[in-house]
């Protein structure tokens, strides 16, 4: 995709800005930030839902004791938002490399399961 660097010889692009972003092209930079530190070898399904689940658990703790939070996060700190930023990240792409490593295309996957839900849950009548 355009707009989005690959890791050059020892130089790593820190931030970009990028219009849109797809789920393949997070995992191809996922599997890119892997290979270049050999880190391959420890990217295996399961310490990699273990990584994820211990993200998750960095996200909560941002959550923790606030009490109820509103929409859009208006009493935030910037620096708190850009944490709850990072962990949400964080969980994504441990996501998107668990399911790569595992061989499931997540985009498909998710848009077939949005299918499966609406013919779960269909609108209630007259809707
Ligand atoms: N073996 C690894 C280690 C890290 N990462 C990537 C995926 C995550 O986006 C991020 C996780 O890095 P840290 O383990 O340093 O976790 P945090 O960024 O949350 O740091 P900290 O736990 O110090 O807050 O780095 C990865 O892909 N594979």
């Amino acid at each position: 995709m355009d707009g989005v660097g690959k890791e050059g010889e020892g130089k790593e692009k820190r931030e970009e800005k990028v219009k849109d972003i797809s789920l393949k092209d997070l995992s191809r930079k996922q599997e890119e930030f892997a290979k270049a530190r050999d880190w391959e070898q420890y990217h295996t399904p399961r310490n990699l839902l273990l990584a994820m689940v211990g993200e998750v658990g960095e996200l909560s703790e941002i959550f923790q004791w606030r009490g109820e939070v509103l929409k859009g996060l208006p009493n935030w700190e910037e620096t708190d938002k850009e944490h709850l930023g990072e962990e949400l990240s964080d969980v994504l792409l441990y996501l998107i490399r668990l399911a790569d490593i595992c061989g499931i295309d997540l985009g498909e996957a998710a848009n077939k399961k949005i299918v499966k839900n609406a013919i779960k849950y269909p609108l209630p009548k007259g809707v």
